[in-house]
């Protein structure tokens, strides 16, 4: 649904020399895929959801949505393509959730009776129904950020680009906005999903692209990433006897502190691991618990971004 190749875009930089603010970018999201754009301020997120969306040409390189060339056919891929954004531009305060959605169908050319009905549908689906006519200025974070979704969705596109639509909101409104995005990847949309929430990307994305500085530095699966990373593992276990303490102390890439029975182990790799917890299981010890790494390490070991905060 999405083709990007080679995609680069410059602004003018110091001195008037061009400043590349994508370089070269690669990447395809299939059919119901749910894509996430992860990298630190300035990567380039946003100047890649601008040019998908067509609000920004790019300098070289194509980009392709549900098959048309974002450069030649923008408004084909306009009709194809809904934008969210977060933050809390593009809403008009002072009319109602519903009043904002038939303006916007308005400005699309949308049928009256048509926009009507769908608005209607939106409302309810997106949890709305209580709200729709109170004006969108008395709204929280999240319920603006569902009418936001709402008028994305009101051409039923087939490809969603959400620009750290969560920023903001409070852990409930997250949890029941995450809900959403899950149900949309279900029903078959495809998503583009740009933020800097790792255990947002982890959890709703079936790959992650590592963007930093323009460039694409890695992309894959969660596990994919995962499987890559070299952090240690740490294994903790409680009521070890002295004599198993020693016994792990002298396995080769395994580091042992222990203090009153309870045991922390540093492993380097997965050999080293399963040695250990052979050697902890033989000695009856059940009450253990394995650190996997997670995306963080995964970001660390990536990006080197000293303002990123983990
Ligand atoms: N209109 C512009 N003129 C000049 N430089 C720009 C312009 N817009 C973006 N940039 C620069 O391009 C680079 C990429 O910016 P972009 O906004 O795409 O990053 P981002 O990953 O979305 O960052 P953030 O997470 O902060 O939103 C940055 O160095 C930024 O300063």
């Amino acid at each position: 649904m999405i083709e990007v190749d080679r995609l680069t875009r410059h602004y003018p930089g110091h001195h008037g020399l061009p400043k590349a603010a994508l370089s070269e970018v690669s990447f395809t999201v299939a059919k119901g895929e749910v894509l996430g754009l992860l990298g630190p301020n300035g990567a380039g997120k946003t100047t890649l959801s601008r040019i998908l969306t067509t609000l920004l040409l790019p300098t070289s390189g194509t980009a392709t949505v549900a098959g048309f060339d974002v450069i030649r056919f923008p408004r084909r891929v306009r009709h194809h393509i809904g934008l969210v954004l977060g933050g809390d531009r593009g809403l008009y305060g002072r009319l109602s959730a519903r009043q904002n959605l038939d303006y916007w169908a308005a400005l699309q050319g949308m049928n009256r009776r048509t926009a009507r009905a769908r608005i209607t549908e939106l409302i309810c689906q997106l949890g709305l129904a209580d709200r729709a006519d109170d004006r969108v200025e008395t709204f929280s974070r999240g319920m603006a950020q569902r009418v936001h979704l709402a008028r994305a969705l009101l051409s039923a596109p087939s490809v969603l680009v959400m620009d750290e639509p969560t920023n903001g909101m409070d852990p409930h409104a997250v949890v029941g906005f995450r809900g959403l995005i899950q149900q949309l990847r279900d029903q078959g949309t495809t998503v583009l999903l740009t933020t800097h929430d790792l255990h947002e990307a982890q959890q709703l994305c079936s790959r992650i692209a590592l963007i930093d500085r323009g460039r694409l530095l890695r992309v894959g699966t969660p596990q994919k990433l995962l499987a890559a990373v070299r952090a240690p593992r740490v294994v903790t276990a409680a009521r070890v006897a002295p004599a198993i303490v020693n016994s792990l102390a002298g396995i080769v890439g395994a580091r042992v502190q222990s203090r009153d029975g309870q045991l922390t182990v540093h492993v380097d790799d997965d050999t080293v691991l399963a040695t250990v917890l052979a050697s902890l299981v033989a000695a009856q010890v059940t009450e253990l618990t394995v650190a996997q790494p997670n995306l963080a390490e995964v970001y660390r070991g990536v990006i080197e971004d000293r303002e990123f905060a983990l």
